[in-house]
C-alpha cells in the first residue's frame, strides 16, 4: 500500500511556482529556499515576510477561489507566471495557518478580471478598495440593524453625471470629503438609506449622492434575478470607464461589475 505522501504528493509535482497566501514568516523561510526551481510568490495584503515575488491582496478575500484568482491573475499580469504554468498555492481556508494546497493551471481563459478590477480600473486601486470596505460594513451592519442596499460609481465621474441626473439635493454638493476619511464613512453610511447612487472621482472624492442612472442598457449581461440597481449599476460601467461597487438590500451580497460585465460577488458575512 502507498503510503500518503506518494499519494498526495502529485499536488505539487512538478509545479512551475510555489504561491503562498498570508504566510508567517516562519513559514515562508522553510519554503523559500526549499527548491531552487520552484519560484515563491507570496501573496498577502502586506508583505511582513519580505518576499521578493510578491503580490498584494486588497481584500483578505473569505472565498479561497477569489483569493487564488487574485494571486494567479496578479502574477499573470507581472510575469512571474505564464498560460500552461501548473502552480501549487497554500492558502489557509479555516482562520489560522495555512492548512491547504490546491494545484491550479494558469491559462488565459480562467481570467475572472478580479485583478484588473482593482489595478487596472480608472479609480486609484485604494479607492477601490476603500469603497469595498465600506459596502462590506454596511452589508454586515445594515442600518440600525435592517438591511440596507447602496450603490457606488467609482472614476470617471464626469460622463457618469452626465449619464445620470440628481433625485435630490447633493449633500456633497461644495464639500471636499473622499472615501476612506473616516467621517465620510458615517456620511455614506447615513445617505445610503435614500435612493440613488454615490458618484465618486477616480481620486476618491465624492462627487455626489442620490444621482439616478440613465446608461443605455444595450449590450449589458448580468445574472437574471437582479433588478434595477444592478443593472443601472452594471450598464454605467460599458456606457462609461467607471467601476460600480453594489450592496444588495434583498440578498446582502456585494457584487462589482467593470465593461458591464459582473466580476466579483462577495457575501459580507463570510459565508
Ligand atoms: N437607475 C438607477 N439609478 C440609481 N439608483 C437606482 C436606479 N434604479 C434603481 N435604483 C435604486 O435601487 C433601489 C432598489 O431597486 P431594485 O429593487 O429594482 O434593485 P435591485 O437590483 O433589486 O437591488 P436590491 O437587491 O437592493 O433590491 C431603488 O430604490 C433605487 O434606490
Ligand atoms: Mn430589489
Amino acid at each position: 500500500m502507498a503510503a500518503l505522501p506518494d499519494l498526495l504528493g502529485d499536488i505539487v509535482e512538478n509545479v512551475d511556482g510555489l504561491f503562498l497566501f498570508s504566510p508567517s514568516s516562519s513559514f515562508y523561510e522553510r519554503f523559500v529556499e526549499a527548491d531552487p526551481d520552484v519560484p515563491v510568490v507570496v501573496v498577502a495584503p502586506e508583505n511582513v515576510v519580505d518576499a521578493e515575488t510578491y503580490v498584494q491582496l486588497p481584500l483578505e478575500f473569505d472565498n479561497v477561489r477569489d483569493r487564488i484568482r487574485f494571486g494567479v491573475e496578479g502574477a499573470m499580469e507581472h510575469g512571474l507566471v505564464e498560460d500552461g504554468d501548473a502552480v501549487a498555492c497554500s492558502v489557509s481556508v479555516f482562520d489560522g495557518d495555512i492548512d491547504s494546497v490546491i494545484r491550479v493551471r494558469v491559462s488565459e481563459g480562467m481570467r475572472s478580471g478580479i485583478f484588473d478590477l482593482f489595478a487596472n480600473s480608472r479609480a486609484d486601486p485604494s479607492v477601490i478598495r476603500d469603497v469595498f470596505e465600506v459596502a462590506i460594513e454596511l452589508g454586515k451592519k445594515g442600518q440600525k440593524g435592517k438591511p440596507v442596499g447602496a450603490l457606488f460609481v467609482v472614476g470617471d465621474a464626469g460622463k457618469v453625471m452626465n449619464k445620470s441626473r440628481p433625485l435630490s439635493y447633493n449633500p456633497f454638493e461644495k464639500s471636499h470629503v473622499h472615501v476612506g476619511d473616516p467621517i465620510v464613512n458615517v456620511m455614506l453610511k447615513e445617505f445610503s438609506r435614500l435612493d440613488g447612487a454615490f458618484v465618486i472621482s477616480d481620486s476618491g472624492k465624492i462627487v455626489s449622492a442620490y444621482r439616478y442612472l440613465e446608461p443605455s442598457a444595450e449590450g449589458v449581461d448580468i445574472p437574471k434575478g437582479l433588478g434595477a440597481r444592478h443593472m443601472s449599476g452594471a450598464a454605467i460601467t460599458r456606457d462609461t470607464n467607471a467601476t460600480s461597487i453594489v450592496l444588495s438590500e434583498s440578498d446582502g451580497l456585494v457584487r462589482a461589475f467593470k465593461g458591464g460585465k459582473m466580476i466579483l460577488e462577495i457575501d459580507p458575512e463570510g459565508h
